[in-house]
């Protein structure tokens, strides 16, 4: 089989991190600023960094609403950290122009877990992925306050919930792509091949 087309939203974030996790994981992996960028790609990753600059670049670079109809109508996505902020359905601490794209029925906290100083490095137990848990680097990260009928909760630390699916859209409070560790990239990539 082909390896699918994963483009990374390189609005602004650890775009590059992310790029070299996909393509270890066996995907082609390529940046996304452009609607017509985004229309040839078959799944999409959306990094960290800060939420409200991407969201604000989303609209600069009129990608809000491609982006918006491209989860809609099915597209496998995966965010870490500001990623899942952008996924999610509501938002608790966000800015008050803060626009994300939805596609979990999730509540998600900006900031959750503290200050840039507080951030830390965990071993999370990831629902779906052998081989013992995952490396997760949390950097003012969120986490998930409550989730809907339809969410999956894949993973969780300190009683928080720190990884969801729905359907073709998952979501992480870390960064797996900091640490080495490609196995979550994989599991998207199988769940993109799924798909296909
Ligand atoms: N590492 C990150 O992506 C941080 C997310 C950031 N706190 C935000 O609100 O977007």
């Amino acid at each position: 089989m082909t390896n699918p087309v994963i483009g990374v939203l390189a609005l602004q974030g650890d775009v590059r991190e992310h790029l070299i996790a996909l393509a270890a994981a066996d995907a082609v992996a390529r940046p996304v600023r452009r609607p017509d960028e985004l229309a040839e790609v078959d799944a999409l990753v959306i990094p960290g960094g800060e939420s409200t600059t991407m969201s604000k670049l989303a609209v600069l670079f009129g990608m809000l609403e491609p982006l918006r109809e491209r989860v809609k109508a099915g597209m496998p996505v995966y965010g870490t950290c500001a990623g899942m902020i952008m996924l999610a359905d509501k938002l608790l601490d966000g800015r008050e122009d803060q626009e994300t794209l939805g596609g979990i029925d999730m509540i998600v906290r900006r900031n959750a877990f503290g200050r840039q100083n507080e951030s830390f490095e965990a071993k999370i137990d990831f629902a779906g992925i052998e081989g013992g848990p995952v490396e997760g680097v949390f950097i003012r990260a969120p986490w998930v306050e409550s989730v809907g009928a339809p969410v999956e909760v894949l993973a969780t630390y300190d009683g928080h919930t720190v990884a969801v699916r729905q359907g073709n859209v998952l979501a992480t409070s870390f960064h797996p792509e900091l640490t080495g560790d490609d196995r979550v990239h994989a599991y998207f990539v199988d769940m993109v091949r799924a798909g296909l």
